[in-house]
C-alpha cells in the first residue's frame, strides 16, 4: 500500500502539492488524475523518494521509499520515459538496471517480450518513437517484478493498440494483487482502466473514491432550461421557483440553467406557474469526462487563448475573412454575427443572445452546489476562452487555493 499523509511540496513561492493525504491499496488500479501542473508528478516523485516533502510524508508498505530494503524489487516506476541513455540499446539499458539491482539477466528478455520490444532490443533507444520509449520505461518498471507500481502518464504517445495494451497490463498487474498507481489527465482512459480515482487540482485533493461512485455522483441526469435572453428577470424568477422546489441549479456558460433533481414535466409546470416563458427545456446526461472537467475547471493552470495571428492573414480585397471562427457561424457566447460571413450564411437562431450570454458568476443568485464544495474561484487572470475547446458547463466547485498557489504562475527550471 502507498500512503500519503499531509504531503506538501513548495518550490520557492510555488506550492506544487498542498496537504495531500490518501491511500493507494493493493489489488486495484488507482487512477491519479489532475490537469497539467496539478502536482501529479511531484507527488509521485515524493512517494519515490526523489523529492523531499516540505512537510508531511509518504510511505510504501509502511516505510519511506528510501528505507525499503532492495527497493527496486519492491517498487517499479515509470516517471520519465526519456530518462534513458540514448546511446544504449534497449537491452543494454535494462541490463544495466538489472545489474544495479541484482536482478538476473534473463529477466531482461522476459520484460522485453512483455512490452513487445524484443525485435528492437538491440537498437539504440535514441531512435525510438515516443511509444517505444514508453514501452521501454514500462519494461524497466516491471524488471524487479515489484508488488508496487507507479506509472506517470504511461499511455503518452501510444497508439490505440498500445493504449489498450497498457490498460490490460495495468488491470492484470492489479488482479495479481499488486498496488498499481497510474497518473493521467484523461478521465475517459482512467474510467476504463482504474477502479479507484484520486483527483487533484492545484496540488489539493478534490476526489478520492471508487470510479463507480464517481460515475454515479457525477453523471446524473439534468435538464437544460433557457429563458428568453432579453429578459433576465425571467431567469431569476425561474431559478427561484425551481430552487424552492428543491432543484439544484447551476448556470451554464451560454446563459441557460442546468437543473438537477426535478423531472422535466415538473420544471415545465413550475415555469408555467411562475409565468416564465421557456426557450429550451431539454434532457441531458453529464458524461464522465464532463464531470471531471467540471470538477477540475477552477484548478486549471494553463488555458489557451484564441490565435489572433497578429493580422498576418490579410483577406484579399473583396473576400472578407473571419479569423478564429468557422465561416458562417456566429462567434461563441452569442456575440454579434461575424462581419463578412459566407454569403448566404444564416445566423444561428438558437445562439444565446443578450445579457444572458455571458456566464453568471457561480454562487451569485443561485443555491450553492450540493455537497459543500469548495469556494468557487475566478478564471486565470487574463485567460481567454478557447473557441475550439469543448464547452463544459459553468464553473462548479473548484477549490480555494492557498494564497501562494494563486500567484501568477511561471514555469520554473526543474
Ligand atoms: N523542480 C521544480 N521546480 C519548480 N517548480 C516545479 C518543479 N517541479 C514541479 N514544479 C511545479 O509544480 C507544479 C506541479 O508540477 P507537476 O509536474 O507535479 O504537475 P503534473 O500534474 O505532473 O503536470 P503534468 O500533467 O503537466 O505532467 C507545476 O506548476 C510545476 O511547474
Amino acid at each position: 500500500m502507498i500512503e500519503a499523509v499531509g504531503l506538501t511540496k513548495r518550490y520557492g513561492a510555488k506550492t506544487a502539492v498542498h496537504n495531500l493525504s490518501f491511500q493507494v491499496r493493493p489489488g486495484t488500479v488507482t487512477g491519479f488524475l489532475g490537469p497539467n501542473g496539478s502536482g501529479k508528478s511531484t507527488t509521485m516523485r515524493m512517494i519515490l523518494g526523489l523529492d523531499a516533502p516540505t512537510s508531511g510524508h509518504a510511505t510504501i508498505g509502511g516505510r519511506p521509499f528510501r528505507q525499503l530494503p532492495n527497493a527496486p524489487r519492491q517498487v517499479g516506476a515509470l516517471l520519465d520515459a526519456k530518462a534513458v541513455h540514448g546511446g544504449r540499446s534497449a537491452r543494454a539499458h535494462l541490463l544495466s538496471l538489472a545489474q544495479l539491482s541484482g536482478i538476473p539477466a534473463r529477466r531482461v528478455d522476459e520484460v522485453l517480450g512483455v512490452v513487445g520490444l524484443q525485435d528492437v532490443a538491440g537498437r539504440r533507444s535514441k531512435g525510438f518513437s515516443l511509444g517505444m520509449g514508453q514501452r521501454l520505461g514500462i519494461a524497466a518498471a516491471l524488471l524487479g517484478d515489484p508488488q508496487v507500481l507507479l506509472f506517470d502518464e504511461p499511455v503518452n504517445g501510444l497508439d490505440p493498440e498500445g493504449i489498450l495494451w497498457v490498460r490490460n497490463l495495468m488491470k492484470q498487474l492489479a488482479a495479481e494483487g499488486r498496488t498499481v498507481f497510474v497518473s493521467s489527465h484523461l478521465m475517459s482512459e482512467m474510467a476504463l482502466t482504474a477502479e479507484h480515482l484520486i483527483v487533484i487540482g492545484r496540488g489539493q485533493l478534490m476526489a478520492d473514491m471508487p470510479v463507480k461512485d464517481f460515475i454515479s455522483a457525477n453523471s446524473a441526469d439534468f435538464a437544460r432550461v433557457r429563458t428568453p435572453g432579453t429578459e433576465p428577470e425571467q431567469r431569476e424568477k425561474l431559478a427561484a421557483a425551481l430552487g424552492e422546489a428543491g432543484a439544484r441549479i447551476e448556470p451554464e456558460q451560454d446563459g441557460a440553467l442546468r437543473v438537477t433533481g426535478l423531472p422535466l414535466p415538473r420544471i415545465s409546470d413550475l415555469a408555467h406557474e411562475a409565468g416564465v416563458r421557456l426557450w429550451e427545456l431539454s434532457p441531458h446526461q453529464a458524461s464522465l469526462e464532463e464531470a471531471y472537467m467540471r470538477l477540475t475547471q477552477g484548478a486549471v493552470d494553463y488555458r489557451s487563448t484564441s490565435d489572433a495571428r497578429a493580422g498576418l492573414q490579410q483577406a484579399p480585397a473583396g473576400h472578407p475573412q473571419q479569423l478564429g471562427a468557422p465561416h458562417g457561424f456566429p462567434p461563441a457566447q452569442g456575440g454579434p454575427a461575424p462581419q463578412g460571413a459566407m454569403p448566404g450564411a444564416q445566423p444561428n437562431p438558437y445562439a444565446p443572445q443578450g445579457p444572458y450570454a455571458p456566464q453568471a458568476a457561480p454562487g451569485q443568485g443561485y443555491p450553492p452546489p450540493a455537497q459543500g464544495g469548495p469556494v468557487p474561484q475566478g478564471p486565470v487572470p487574463g485567460a481567454q476562452p478557447n473557441p475550439y475547446a469543448p464547452q463544459p458547463p459553468a464553473a462548479p466547485m473548484p477549490p480555494a487555493a492557498p494564497a501562494d498557489m494563486t500567484a501568477p504562475h511561471h514555469e520554473e527550471a526543474r
